[in-house]
């Protein structure tokens, strides 16, 4: 399989603080991938590297056959790279609506548009005039994972996106997640819940220190689990 995104020895840095130390990881193309480790590890910063928002001071980052180690945040979804970001981001004084449009802004034409977002997730449609953050913690995380679709990217970074919801949601979420790869568009996953893992993710990259300590296949059983829970575990 041919590798879209490639981190190689990557260092990167807030300020003074050192928080990726050589960091290596591939994403092929179509591939469901889960980033997996302890709270602080730098997984964020993973995302944060990719999107040109932390400061990488050594190492490479490739998307397809460009080097986007200057990436300007907002050429991301451009390039195909899109981002459902921890916390959600939704813009407070935008309607449903026009949080779905932003994501759309820079984006790609495709599969993705305001109709197929409204038909995969109906209650958007029936709150699209809206405040966006007026939606519940549930319903606002659906309008990430829309916004974020609306750019009809190649990969998808989704960075703890159930964090704090509903198991009838996340049971929703994952759902989603494998429709929209099962469409040909790689996830980069970042989770603690090992069971959505377990449900959407292929193959598991376990981070410690800011770097790969271990990596190896998702399989959805009890076993599995336990492989998945032993890197998470405090
Ligand atoms: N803007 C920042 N400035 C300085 N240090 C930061 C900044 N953001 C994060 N850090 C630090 O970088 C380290 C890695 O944080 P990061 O958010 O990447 O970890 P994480 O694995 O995603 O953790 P979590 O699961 O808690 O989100 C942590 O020690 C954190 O305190």
């Amino acid at each position: 399989m041919t590798a879209i995104l490639n981190l190689e020895n990557v260092h990167a840095y807030y300020g003074a603080a050192h928080i990726l130390h050589g960091l290596g990881l591939s994403v092929s193309a179509g591939e469901r991938v889960a980033l997996i480790g302890r709270n602080g590890v730098g997984k964020t910063t993973v995302v944060n590297t990719i999107l040109g928002l932390a400061q990488m001071k050594a190492g490479a980052v490739s998307f397809g056959r460009r080097q986007i180690s200057r990436l300007r945040p907002y050429m991301a979804a451009k390039h195909g790279i899109s981002v459902v970001p921890q916390g959600r981001c939704i813009v407070a004084n935008l309607t449903v609506e026009e949080n779905l449009l932003l994501g759309a802004a820079n984006g790609r034409k495709g599969h993705w548009d305001v109709p197929k977002i409204y038909k995969l997730f109906p209650i958007l449609q029936e709150r699209a005039h809206t405040p966006g953050t007026a939606l519940s913690g549930g319903q606002q995380q659906m309008l990430a994972v829309g916004r974020a679709l609306m750019a009809n990217p190649d990969l998808l970074l989704l960075d703890e996106p159930t964090e704090g919801l509903a198991p009838v949601i996340v049971d929703q979420l994952a759902d989603i997640f494998n429709l929209v790869a099962d469409q040909g568009t790689a996830l980069l996953l970042i989770e603690q819940n090992m069971s959505l893992v377990a449900r959407v993710a292929h193959r598991y990259l376990a981070m410690s220190k800011g770097a790969i300590v271990a990596r190896g296949g998702v399989v959805n059983s009890r076993e599995g689990l336990d492989d998945l829970e032993s890197h998470v575990m405090v």
